[in-house]
């Protein structure tokens, strides 16, 4: 029996992990959160004192942290060099510094390979979350989504997640966001960018339900049309009226 994987990608504040989690969740699939890697990689050289701006001494370093991810996805959890990474992966420092190791190659050979190592081990098949699995990590997925949202509604959702917001928040997250988007689309290797066969969702006028029953729609298809996929009549059955039951 063959197992569905499914490439979700899109910019910041689209909604992919929200989407991600809770799709994995609602059909029994393993969740990756590849973002969360390239901020555990970016984490390491902050903490470690390599410039995040030099690529050659981020190119020298990239194998050197242990990143180890784990899929579940009502539990998802990100370890660098066995110590739990997901609180000060989320750092305002990490943030405005991953486009620029992310755009390492050396960083970028390393972190796919972990991902398609993860994504062939999965059991039951993954929900795989970032900008350039469609394209570039796993190019042969079973469904490509990518995901986008206008600028204003991204940055709303965005500081939105930050405390004691005010107007000055919204328009700082709006640049940060903007400027992390051009520098992800712009880079050489692998830019986040739509794959020919990825199917666009624009979430703007969208409830994270809608993104989610939507997606959960689309993945039964696909698992239908692979045939023999893990995804049969009674969990589609379960998994929508598990989306039904997931609220914004
Ligand atoms: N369709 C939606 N409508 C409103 N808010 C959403 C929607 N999708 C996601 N969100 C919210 O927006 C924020 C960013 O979503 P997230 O899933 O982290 O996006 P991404 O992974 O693309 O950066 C979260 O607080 C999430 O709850
Ligand atoms: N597949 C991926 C995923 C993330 N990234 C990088 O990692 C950063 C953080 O990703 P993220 O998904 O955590 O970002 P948010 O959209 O959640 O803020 C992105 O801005 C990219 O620079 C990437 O290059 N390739």
């Amino acid at each position: 029996m063959s197992a569905v994987i499914v490439a979700i990608d899109g910019p910041s504040g689209t909604g992919k992990s929200s989407t991600s989690k809770a799709v994995a969740e609602a059909m029994g699939l393993s969740y990756l959160d590849t973002g969360a890697q390239y901020r555990a990689i970016t984490w390491w050289m902050l903490s470690n004192g390599v410039p995040a701006d030099d690529a050659e001494a981020v190119a020298a370093a990239a194998a050197k942290p242990v990143i180890d991810s784990g899929t579940d996805p009502a539990a998802p959890t990100i370890a660098v060099d066995g110590t739990d990474a997901s609180g000060p992966i989320r750092s305002k420092e990490v943030t405005a510094a991953v486009s620029s190791v992310s755009a390492v190659p050396e960083v970028r050979s390393r972190i796919t390979a972990l991902q398609r190592a993860i994504a062939a081990e999965a059991p039951g098949g993954i929900v795989v979350e970032g900008r350039d699995i469609g394209t570039t990590v796993l190019p042969d997925a079973d469904l490509k989504i990518f995901l986008t949202a206008s600028p204003e509604a991204r940055a709303s959702r965005r500081s939105g997640e930050l405390k004691g917001k005010d107007a000055t928040d919204l328009s700082a997250t709006r640049e940060a966001l903007i400027k992390r988007d051009a520098a992800d689309s712009g880079r050489k290797t692998s830019p986040l960018k739509k794959a020919d066969d990825a199917v666009e969702v624009d979430t703007t006028e969208l409830t994270l339900e809608q993104v989610v029953e939507c997606v959960v729609t689309l993945v039964e298809q696909a698992a239908a049309a692979k045939g023999g996929g893990t995804v049969g009549a009674e969990a589609a059955e379960a998994a929508d009226e598990k989306a039904g039951q997931i609220s914004k």
